[in-house]
């Protein structure tokens, strides 16, 4: 049995992991270690089947050396100063990282086995050993526009997103929801009473917004009845680091030969962890849309396309119904008054399981 290292397991991606490597019971498959960076010598947890034991300390290059193949979600400080030191000390195992950190390297592969097997499978005969998750935006994008993508259809992509407060971490969602309680609180009693002006009660709300007096700590300015139209940090060309990485992890996921343009504007809004994205694709060639909808729908086994119809669209196309679960659905597939090869998608996918720990489970049942 390999034997397999897991840190940052009890964050929020690392819980979502436990929680789907016991569903798949992967934990029978292998030789289970934890590790943390602030409770070494701690009771380690029992997850069906992984061995109990003691929890080693995450900074301890020796005990990470003794793994085949390490996991780690937790987050790319970790992941600049320890993965230099552990290769540097030899270490020739398998690293399977949730952080963005070392996506971009030459000699590491972003995994997203349903879109990109063929580019898994041919790094490992080449010996690559390093293998991070994409980017959730990125990553959910291709689960649900695959069928395009994969078969060389898509010109460019140009996209607006509406990410959840989950892509910034497990305090970005209590935040977003302790300002919504605030916003809901200033305006209960008025709301009670139906012969109170709604306007009057918008303004109590927006100069609650305005205040100063919610919690921003995370956020910098209100999420909750507002939206933040910058995600990540500042580039020089314009654009925030969440839109650059749209174009530059795609091309890399798919392999691409000549680049596919992929540009647009990330947005956040108050959904908890589902991400969902509105797409124009310029095709290369003008498809009719039963074909689209064929090729969208057999790429893999969880998107799925929804018919552009509004109640079903209502019903299956939303955070609300999407989160929690492994489908990646599409819709509102059209094609535009600009011409027959401009075509309109929705999607939407949860941003803690396909967007963060499902690529890197499968990746593990990959190497095992
Ligand atoms: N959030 C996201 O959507 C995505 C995150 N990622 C990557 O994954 C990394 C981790 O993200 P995320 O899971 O959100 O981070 P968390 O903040 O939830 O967890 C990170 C670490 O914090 C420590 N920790 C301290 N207090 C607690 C507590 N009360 N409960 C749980 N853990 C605690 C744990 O380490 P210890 O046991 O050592 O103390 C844990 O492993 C990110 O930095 C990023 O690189 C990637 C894709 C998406
Ligand atoms: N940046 C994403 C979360 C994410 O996946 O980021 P990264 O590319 O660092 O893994 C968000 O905030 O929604």
């Amino acid at each position: 049995m390999k034997k397999v290292g897991f840190v940052g397991w009890r964050g929020m991606v690392g819980s979502v992991l436990m929680d789907r490597m016991i569903q798949e019971k992967d934990f029978s498959l292998i030789q289970s270690t934890f590790f943390t960076t602030s409770q070494a010598g701690q009771a380690a947890p029992n997850f069906s089947g992984s061995s109990s034991g003691l929890l080693e300390d995450a900074n301890n290059i020796e005990a990470l050396k003794a793994q085949d193949i390490i996991i780690t979600c937790q987050g790319g400080d970790y992941t600049s100063e320890i993965y230099p030191k552990l290769r540097a000390a030899g270490w020739q195992g398998y690293w399977i990282d949730a952080a963005s950190t070392l996506r971009m390297k030459d000699d590491s592969i972003i995994i997203l086995d349903p879109v990109n097997q063929k580019v898994i499978e041919q790094g490992i005969d080449q010996g690559i050993k390093t293998f991070a998750g994409g980017n959730c935006t990125v990553s959910l994008m291709l689960m649900s526009l695959g069928g395009l993508f994969t078969n060389d259809l898509v010109e460019w992509a140009s996209v607006s997103t509406y990410q959840a407060a989950s892509g910034g971490g497990a305090k970005h969602m209590r935040e977003l929801l302790t300002q919504m309680g605030s916003l809901y609180n200033v305006a209960s009693s008025d709301l009670a009473n139906p012969a109170s002006a709604i306007l009057d009660i918008e303004k109590k709300v927006t100069s609650l917004m305005r205040s100063g007096s919610l919690p921003v700590d995370n956020f910098g300015v209100p999420l909750a009845g507002s939206l933040i139209p910058w995600i990540d940090t500042q580039l020089d060309n314009g654009q925030s680091r969440e839109e650059w990485k749209g174009q530059a992890e795609t091309n890399k996921i798919l392999g691409t030969q000549s680049l596919i343009p992929v540009d647009g504007l990330c947005v956040r809004i108050g959904a908890l962890r589902c991400h969902s994205q509105s797409f124009t694709l310029k095709l290369k060639r003008d498809i009719p849309l039963a074909e689209i909808e064929s090729l969208l729908a057999s790429h893999n086994p969880w998107v799925k396309v929804v018919p552009n119809d509004r109640q079903i669209t209502m019903q299956e196309l939303t955070p609300a119904a999407v989160t929690g679960t492994l489908s990646t659905p599409v819709g509102r597939l059209r094609k535009l008054n600009m011409g027959p090869e401009y075509l309109s998608a929705f999607t939407v996918g949860d941003q803690l399981l396909w967007g963060a720990a499902e690529p890197l489970r499968r990746m593990l049942r990959i190497l095992l």
